[in-house]
């Protein structure tokens, strides 16, 4: 199942910058391993904003929610979810 994901990161002015670096290693290792195992299809920065669009290709729902909670930011994260599918006229064929 495949899935857009929208993160905008929120992390408080105030935080200690060693925690906020920690908190942003350890979200791009855990990235890179779900990019890795083909569950993170997609990471793109959008432009001028502390956020990204993602595509994530995960089993169910709850594997979805499983992962994006368990991200280190998650926590300081806007997150919003759209289920998306192929389309009729898409060239691509990884797309499913
Ligand atoms: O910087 C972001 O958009 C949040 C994030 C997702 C994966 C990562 O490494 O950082």
């Amino acid at each position: 199942m495949l899935f857009h994901v929208k993160m905008i990161v929120r992390l408080p002015p105030d935080m200690d910058p060693a925690r906020a670096d920690k908190l942003k290693a350890d979200e791009k290792a855990l990235a890179q391993r779900l990019m890795e195992e083909g569950k993170w299809r997609h990471l793109w920065r959008i432009a001028g904003e502390y956020a990204n669009f993602s595509v994530f290709d995960v089993g169910s729902v709850q594997e979805l929610h499983d992962t994006l909670t368990q991200l280190p930011l998650f926590p300081y994260m806007d997150i919003e979810v759209k289920a998306i599918c192929r389309h009729p006229s898409s060239i691509r064929q990884d797309d499913r």
